[in-house]
């Protein structure tokens, strides 16, 4: 686990002393667009057009905003046209890794690097930041398009449609503000919140993330309960964001984290909405569970120093949700 700094590795943990204990997630630095027609997008600069074969995602399989990522890919069919290569799930003093001696693991198939930190210098020699995936890159201009997944997932939804023909819409633009509310509640609180909790090196920095984090999720157990989906009938992307922490959470968060004031299980009207995500077709082969377990307790050895693997319970994914 490190940093870049002047384009130079640097292997430190995260810093916690200058926030009291708590875990501060900082900004992703490339904010570029792929659009249809290579204009620019929200941010950045315009030249990324949607073009089959264009691009590249780096992901791990561990990680649940890269796994966003995933989802998006094979929900909108772009399997064919956008290629992938997914790291090494242990994350040490080098970083991220394209090192393959664990199943699924790929290694750099596009610019054959040995670290993801090489992938940041490639495109500039002197980046100073965090080293962290998706990373979605343009092989035409040699560069990282964005390496922030709540915006790639946008860009997938959308920029390809007329490449694919696949229209399935999961940021309906008359549901926008809704989606933002729960977005914003469920980043801070649940898919921030778990890392908050497990991040903190104070009591009170835990104390103050552990709160909401429950407090989100009864609100999200009675909401499910008269709700198929966060907005009603139509499966939006605020869905998939949730999807991919709560996926994590009985193995990794509740243990690893100390998310432990009940279970996914222990909530039926979540566990069976996870469910029903899980086994909408495509989306199982995203879930990597082998390396979402090795990656967490295994890296992150300020929380398991001696990274002992737990055994964790058998989950049974495809029990019949009988939602909707
Ligand atoms: N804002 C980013 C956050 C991505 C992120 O934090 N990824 C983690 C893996 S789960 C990472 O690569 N961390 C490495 C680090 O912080 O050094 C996004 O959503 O794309």
């Amino acid at each position: 686990m490190g940093l870049l700094v002047d384009g130079i590795w640097h292997d430190t943990w995260y810093e916690t002393k200058s926030t009291g204990g708590a875990f501060k997630r900082s900004t992703a630095q490339f904010r570029n667009w792929i659009t249809a027609d290579g204009s620019a997008g929200p941010s950045g600069t315009d030249g990324f057009k949607a073009e089959s074969g264009r691009y590249h995602l780096y992901v791990s399989y561990a990680c649940p905003w890269a796994h966003r990522t995933l989802i998006f890919r094979a929900l909108k069919g772009l399997g064919e046209h956008i290629s992938v290569s997914v790291v090494h799930p242990d994350m040490l003093d080098k970083g991220w890794t394209f090192e393959t001696d664990d199943a699924g693991a790929t290694g750099d198939t596009l610019l054959s690097k040995s670290y993801a930190h090489q992938i940041y210098t490639e495109v500039d020699p002197n980046y100073t930041g965090r080293v962290t995936v998706p990373i979605l890159w343009d092989k035409t201009r040699h560069t990282i398009v964005s390496n922030e997944s709540s915006e790639i997932i946008r860009m997938l939804n959308a920029a390809f449609d007329g490449i694919t023909g696949n229209t399935l819409d999961f940021w309906p633009v008359e549901k926008r503000d809704a989606i933002e509310e729960v977005n914003t509640r469920i980043y801070d609180t649940v898919n921030n919140g778990v890392y908050k909790a497990g991040f903190a090196t104070t009591q009170t920095a835990y104390d103050a993330a552990i709160q909401p984090l429950f407090d989100t999720l009864d609100w999200l157990e009675a909401h499910l309960g008269q709700n198929r989906y966060l907005l009603g009938d139509t499966l939006t992307e605020a869905d998939w964001r949730l999807f991919t922490t709560l996926v994590r959470f009985d193995p990794v968060y509740h243990l690893h984290f100390k998310c432990n004031k009940k279970r996914l299980i222990d909530y039926p009207n979540l566990w069976a909405y996870t469910r029903e995500l899980y086994q909408i077709p495509g989306v199982a082969e995203t879930v990597h569970l082998g390396h979402i377990v090795r990656h967490y307790h295994y890296s992150h050895d300020t929380i398991n120093p001696n990274r002992i693997l737990p055994v964790n319970p058998d989950l049974n994914w495809d029990a019949p949700h009988r939602r909707g």
